[in-house]
């Protein structure tokens, strides 16, 4: 299996971003979406990635691939926040057509959460075969929940074995520094995996990025 990429979701300040990206993310990810504890607005997100990028040069370390995630949001707002990034990550009701259409227009790769309890949502993401560029499997919201994701909620890894698509996946959902070595043996024998995606499990309170937990969780990741 080649080394697993990480994707640290929720960054809201320049110094996550880039304690992130120096201890070796793959992927930052941005919270366009209001009712989030990790919204951030496009003029935020280009204040960060402007230090970001500044910090790399500096420094020399690799510049993570930024993804904004976004629900069920109109072209206007994703036009202002596409030359930011790289993909965009759907968590809404876009459906395979709607991804692949703005992925064009845009010009980004899509990624696509599918929310999963067991083997039948996994194989819901037959739909998005094509139209994503990478799969989100993570674990469907608690009852009650005012957003699609981001609750530190995890589901049985075990349904992935029922995956057999060749679209690269990423696996998401309560994943923790004490949890993801297990979450990436879980996957060694699938061909498809990519990484795995955290955003809760590194955090001291909803919103708030904890620097020490980040590190853990990308050198337990990474090992
Ligand atoms: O993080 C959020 O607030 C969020 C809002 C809306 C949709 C998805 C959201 N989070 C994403 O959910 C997964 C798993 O998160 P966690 O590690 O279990 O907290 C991840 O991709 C987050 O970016």
């Amino acid at each position: 299996m080649s080394d697993p990429l990480v994707k640290i979701c929720g960054v809201k300040d320049a110094e996550t971003a880039i304690g992130a990206a120096r201890a070796g993310a793959d992927f930052l990810g941005f919270v366009f979406f209001r009712k989030s504890p990790r919204f951030v607005s496009a003029e935020a997100a280009e204040e960060i990635i402007l230090d970001l990028k500044q910090a790399s040069f500096d420094e020399g370390f690799a510049m993570p691939r930024l993804v904004g995630l976004f629900v069920d949001t109109g072209e206007k707002e994703l036009s202002v926040a596409a030359p930011l990034l790289s993909h965009f990550q759907f968590h809404g009701h876009e459906s395979a057509e709607r991804c692949e259409e703005l992925g064009a227009e845009f010009g980004v790769e899509v990624i696509r959460a599918i929310p999963v309890t067991g083997p039948d949502d996994v194989a819901a993401a037959k739909e998005f075969a094509e139209a994503a560029d990478i799969l989100l499997f993570d674990a469907k919201p608690p009852p009650g929940a005012v957003r699609p994701g981001g609750y530190g909620a995890s589901f049985d890894w075990s349904a992935l074995a029922s995956y057999d698509g060749e679209t690269p996946y990423l696996l998401a959902g309560g994943l923790a520094p004490e949890n993801v070595a297990d979450a990436i043996a879980s996957q060694k024998d699938r061909p498809a995996f990519l990484g795995v995606d955290v955003s809760s499990g590194v955090e001291s309170a909803p919103g708030v990025k904890d620097a020490e937990r980040v590190k853990a969780f990308l050198a337990a990741a990474k090992k």
